[in-house]
C-alpha cells in the first residue's frame, strides 16, 4: 500500500484551475490533529470528492483552500501558477455552498444573485445579464423577485449554487449542499450539479460522507481515514478495488468473513477457492496487491450483498438461515444467520419465495470477493480504525 498522504491526483482534463495542496497538515490552537502530511492535485476542471466518516478532516481540507484555515508551516497551496498560501479568502476567488444555504433573507432570489457581483463592482449591465443567465441555468427564473424566505430547501440550494457560480470562481467548494434535503430531491440537484459542473468545467471539491452521493457525481473519490487519505482513485477503482478494509467497509462490502490463504487458495471453513477466480486479493508488499503467490496465513474477506447467491442444496457450499427480510423494490435484502460470526447480507430477486427461518443455501460469487491478507499493511490500517 502506497503512504497514506502522498498520492496524487492526475486526470486528463483540461480548463479550469488546477489545485494544489504540498506538506499540508492542519493543528488547531487547542493542539487537535485535524489532517496528517498529505500531497493532493487536483486537476483543472475535475470533480474531486471528499468521501469519509464524521470528523476525518473533509471540511478541514476544503476550509484550507478556501482560505478560512491556513495550513501549518510548511505546507503550500497553488491555484495554477498562484501561490495562495498565505491569500485571504476575498483573494483566491472560491466559490462556496453549503448544507446551510447562508443567504441574505430578506433579498430576493435576483438580488442574493447579484450581491457579489456588486462586491467585485461588476458594471450593472453585464451583472443584469450574469444573474439573468444564472438563474435560467439553475432553472430559477420564475423565482428571481422572491424573497429567501418563501422558498423551498430545494430552491435556496439551487439560489447559493447560482450565486456561487455566478462570480466565476476559480474552484468551487461545496460541503454536503445536498444533507438537508429530501430523499428524491438530493438525486435530482445531484444530477442537475453533475452535468452543470461537467458543461462548466470548472474544478469543483465537494465533500460527502454519502458514498451513493461520491460514485455519482466524482471524477476521482478521496477515502479520509481519521485526517489522512486512505485512497484515492475513479469511483469505480474505489468501489472495486478497496486498498483496505477500511474503504471496503465504507464503500458498502459491509459483510467481513474470517478466512485463510494457503497455497494460492482462500480457505473458508471447508470450502477453497483459487486466488486467481477472487475479484480483488490485496496482501500487502508495496504496491498493495496480491502478486498471485505470496502470503500465507489470516485473510479478511469482504463482500457486498451480490458476493452470495442462493443455489441447491447439492450446489450449495454452505447452509444457512434466513432472520429478516427487506423488500427493497427492485430486489428483497436477506439477513442471514450460521454463514460468518455475524449475519451476513445478500439479495435476491423480490419475487423469490422464501420466509424468515426457512433454511437456504448458497455459494460465493468469487469474482466479487475483496480478500485482504491479515499480515499485510492494508490490516494495520484496519486496526486503527
Ligand atoms: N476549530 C477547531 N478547533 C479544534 N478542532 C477542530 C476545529 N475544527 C475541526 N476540528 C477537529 O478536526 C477534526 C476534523 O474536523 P472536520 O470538520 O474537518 O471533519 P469532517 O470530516 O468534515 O467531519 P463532518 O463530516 O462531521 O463535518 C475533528 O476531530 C474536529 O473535531
Amino acid at each position: 500500500m502506497a503512504q497514506p498522504g502522498s498520492q496524487t491526483v492526475q486526470t486528463e482534463k483540461t480548463g479550469g484551475t488546477r489545485i494544489e495542496l504540498a506538506g499540508c497538515t492542519k493543528t488547531f490552537p487547542d493542539g487537535t490533529r485535524a489532517l496528517l502530511p498529505f500531497d493532493l492535485t487536483i486537476n483543472g476542471g475535475e470533480t474531486l470528492v471528499l468521501l469519509g466518516p464524521s470528523g476525518c478532516g473533509k471540511t478541514t481540507i476544503l476550509r484550507l483552500i478556501a482560505g478560512l484555515e491556513f495550513p501549518d508551516a510548511g505546507g503550500k497551496i497553488t491555484f495554477g501558477a498562484d501561490d495562495v498560501t498565505s491569500q485571504s479568502i476575498e483573494k483566491r476567488r472560491v466559490g462556496m455552498v453549503f448544507q446551510s444555504y447562508a443567504l441574505f433573507p430578506n433579498m430576493t432570489v435576483a438580488e442574493n444573485v447579484a450581491y457579489g457581483l456588486k462586491v467585485q463592482k461588476v458594471e450593472r449591465r453585464e451583472r443584469d445579464e450574469r444573474v439573468r443567465a444564472m438563474l435560467e441555468m439553475m432553472h430559477i427564473d420564475m423565482l428571481a423577485d422572491r424573497r429567501i424566505d418563501q422558498l423551498s430547501g430545494g430552491q435556496r440550494q439551487r439560489v447559493a449554487l447560482a450565486r456561487a457560480i455566478a462570480l466565476r470562481p476559480r474552484v468551487l467548494l461545496l460541503d454536503e449542499p445536498l444533507t438537508a434535503l429530501d430523499a428524491k430531491l438530493r438525486v435530482t440537484l445531484r444530477t442537475e450539479i453533475n452535468s452543470l459542473l461537467r458543461k462548466l468545467g470548472i474544478t469543483a471539491i465537494y465533500v460527502t460522507h454519502d458514498q451513493e452521493e461520491a460514485m455519482a457525481l466524482g471524477d476521482r473519490i478521496v477515502v479520509m481515514q481519521k485526517g489522512a487519505i486512505a485512497q484515492i482513485g475513479t469511483p469505480r477503482e474505489i468501489y472495486r478495488a478497496p486498498r483496505s478494509p477500511f474503504v471496503a467497509d465504507f464503500v458498502g462490502a459491509s459483510n467481513r468473513l474470517d478466512g485463510r490463504i494457503e497455497q494460492n487458495s482462500l480457505v473458508l471453513g471447508d470450502i477453497k477457492i483459487g486466488l486467481e477466480q477472487i475479484g480483488h486479493a490485496v496482501e500487502g508488499g508495496p504496491n498493495g496487491h496480491h502478486d498471485g503467490n505470496t502470503g500465507q496465513g489470516a485473510a479478511d474477506v469482504y463482500f457486498r450483498a451480490d458476493g452470495l447467491a442462493i443455489c441447491t442444496p447439492d450446489q450449495g457450499q454452505m447452509r444457512g438461515r434466513v432472520e429478516a427480510i427487506s423488500y427493497l423494490g427492485e430486489k428483497s435484502r436477506l439477513t442471514v444467520s450460521g454463514i460468518g460470526e455475524s449475519a451476513i447480507t445478500l439479495d435476491v430477486d423480490p419475487d423469490f419465495q422464501i420466509a424468515i427461518g426457512d433454511d437456504i443455501h448458497c455459494r460465493f460469487n468469487p469474482e466479487r470477493l475483496t480478500v485482504f491478507g491479515r499480515h499485510s499493511n492494508a490490516r494495520n490500517a484496519a486496526q486503527t480504525m
